[in-house]
């Protein structure tokens, strides 16, 4: 590892997985969470306003039964002065107004809180959602921009598909969990309003229900120990599902071809077995829960019976208080039931949470200059390379005191065996990683004074994968770059031989490229990124050549296409058919990272060195057909 790289990171990137689920709560997290919700506080405090008169509304349509119909019409005798929270004045003053008979005025009372409900539960939903949604956008995007900046080092070691689970599920996760307290919070708000009403109505039943509570408790807590080992496995065997699913698809040509496809399905309908039966197993455990909390409340209704009955036999309670109670049996169990679903929700996303604040805590990132100093406008393309060494981890040496300069417009070859350190050059030089002081220039600047963005527009590069971004062709050659009109994009197409054939394209630069460009062949491909390069106009251009083969025309339009955007600039091209550099201006030979021969074609011939076995190896092949090396 080069020593321009700070010792922070070397952190482990892959001590979270899968196992983070089983950490329990932390409000800590919650609390940073919160922040994203921060700017949306406003909506938050509307979905809690309207959660309370939800919860007002919900507790005092049953007070009208209760209180209104049976204690103040039915049996106005059994009236023992409890309050009824201004229901009975409301309704006299109903039935006054619209000259109505008292048990009407009281259905349209009833009627009118019910639907108040209706109205604010609806409120509140709708409030809570845009709050979290609004937040998790805000939590998605800064994620997605803090990933994009991380550098190749980061990638080195860090899983693709893990980050992207980071974006995708544990997002979706914390949506559940948003909206999991939500529903709690729809669950526990009309709970103290009717444990407040029966408390205020009938304290010593309200302490006889209450003792039903623990009960509900334990049944739930034995359901979240149970159930929680289940969806684990639930969980589990659905991610091996996708995982096997994505692995056999993406690589679906290989499997044909080795005839993959039985033992694959038997991997799959193993696993679609074991998913099977842990599903079932979460069916039988929900479907003992459900009637246990509904024999649980039926359990209060029976004790509200007993004991409420004898409170009014002893006139210390009226019967509408305890049909009240009755009402609110289900109001007070309802959040516990609510609590044993979240439970599993609430610690997976937990996890989730952990997993993306750690993603934004990756904090690698690429060494910039405190004072960046800008690349000339006229840049001349001289590229020095300066006793360079250099290694992707600590204590290995990939690059060994590299040193060549490269001059203003030269066309410069790499050469080398595979693993030689050709292309892990360039990317040095593209400022991918971070490298010692003074050991690259261009111009005679270090490029660790430069911002790394600022050598990226004055190094175009031509990797060997043409990456497609799912778009036009035009889209592609001009990658958003505003400075690229059609008509600049058309023009570097032209120059390059790629013009022909996307003209052929069913809309020609307005075609979409499927993903992985498969809709082009190789040689096609390899047209389009030279124009991409060329519309883009590097002073110093970086080319590692496909080593695919492909078909001698094309070749030919390939070589001829190189000559052109090669023409009147600094040209670096890894090269591993040999025979396509012999027009380079000089060829560095590079084996085991270290720099053993520079010269032209000529002179590494006459030296009769590596580059000569190379050369010869590759010569000697089959007339024709050239041999990679
Ligand atoms: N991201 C990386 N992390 C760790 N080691 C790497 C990384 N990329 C390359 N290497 C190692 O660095 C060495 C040089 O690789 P590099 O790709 O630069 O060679 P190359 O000459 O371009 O090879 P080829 O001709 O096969 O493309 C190899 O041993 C490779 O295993």
């Amino acid at each position: 590892m080069s020593d321009a790289r700070p010792e922070k990171k070397t952190r482990d990137y892959t001590i979270f997985d899968d196992e983070m689920e089983t950490r329990g709560f932390d409000f800590g997290l919650i609390v940073r969470l919160m922040r994203w919700m921060r700017p949306y506080r406003r909506q938050g405090l509307i979905a809690l306003v309207f959660v309370l008169l939800a919860a007002s509304a919900a507790v005092l349509a049953p007070v009208v039964v209760s209180r209104v119909v049976v204690d103040g019409i039915l049996l106005p005798t059994s009236d023992a002065g409890a309050p009824d929270f201004g229901q009975k004045a409301l309704n006299a003053f109903l039935s006054s107004l619209l000259d109505l008979h008292p048990i009407v005025a009281a259905c349209i009372l009833y009627g009118v809180w019910t639907v108040l409900w209706a109205a604010f539960g609806h409120g509140f939903r709708v409030m809570l959602a845009r709050t979290v949604l609004n937040g998790l956008r805000d939590l998605r995007r800064d994620l997605f921009a803090h990933l994009e900046t991380r550098p190749s080092s980061f990638y080195d070691r860090v899983a693709v598909g893990r980050v992207m689970t980071r974006l995708t599920n544990d997002i979706e996760t914390l949506f559940e969990l948003l909206a999991g307290f939500g529903v709690l919070l729809g669950e526990f708000v009309p709970f103290f309003v009717a444990v407040s009403i029966m408390l205020a109505l009938n304290p010593t039943l309200t302490f006889e229900l209450m003792l039903l509570l623990p009960l509900a408790a334990l049944a739930t807590w034995a359901f979240r120990i149970v159930s929680r080992q289940v969806y684990r496995g639930i969980r589990s065997t659905m991610s091996r599902l996708n995982e096997n699913l994505q692995e056999n698809l993406s690589g679906i040509e290989v499997v044909q071809l080795y005839g993959r496809e039985e033992i694959n399905f038997q991997r799959y309908t193993g696993i679609n077995e074991e998913n099977r039966e842990q599903e079932n197993l979460a069916v039988r455990i929900e479907s003992y829960y459900g009637p246990a909390m509904d024999s649980m409340a039926f359990l209060a209704m029976a004790a509200i019976i007993w004991f409420g009955g004898q409170h009014v036999f002893e006139g210390a309670a009226t019967l509408g208080s305890v049909i009240l109670f009755a009402q609110f049996a289900d109001m007070m169990f309802r959040p516990i039931v609510a609590m044993g679903e979240q439970w599993n929700v609430v610690f997976r996303a937990m996890a989730s949470c952990e997993r993306i604040f750690q993603a934004l805590d990756w904090d690698e990132a690429l060494k910039e200059p405190e004072e960046p100093k800008p690349l000339p406008k006229d840049l001349k393309g001289q590229v020095t390379f300066n006793h360079l060494t250099f290694g992707y981890t600590p204590g290995t040496t990939i690059l060994k005191d590299v040193s060549f300069d490269i001059k203003p417009g030269e066309r410069i070859a790499i050469v080398g065996p595979t693993g030689s350190g050709k292309t892990s050059l360039i990317r040095l030089l593209c400022r991918f990683y971070d490298v010692p002081a003074n050991s690259i220039l261009i111009d005679g600047i270090d490029i660790m004074d430069v911002m790394p963005s600022e050598i990226r527009q004055r190094v175009g590069v031509v990797l060997q994968d043409f990456h497609i971004f799912s778009g036009t062709v035009y889209d592609n050659i001009a990658l958003g770059n505003p400075a690229i009109t059609r008509e600049m994009a058309r023009e570097a197409a032209r120059l390059v031989h790629a013009d022909p054939f996307i003209r052929t394209l069913p809309q020609g630069y307005d075609t979409m490229l499927t993903e992985r460009g498969r809709n082009l062949s190789h040689g096609q491909r390899q047209l389009l990124a030279f124009a991409r390069v060329l519309a883009m106009n590097p002073e110093v251009l970086v080319l590692d050549e496909a080593t695919a083969s492909i078909d001698t025309e094309t070749e030919l339009v390939i070589q001829d296409a190189l000559s052109k955007v090669t023409q009147g600039r600094t040209s670096i091209i890894i090269a591993h058919r040999l025979q396509t550099i012999r027009e380079a201006d000089r060829i560095v030979v590079l084996a085991g990272g270290e720099v053993r021969e520079i010269g032209s074609h000529d002179e590494l011939i006459a030296i009769g060195g590596l580059y000569k076995t190379l050369y010869e190896l590759q010569v000697q092949d089959v007339a024709g057909t050239s041999k990679n090396i």
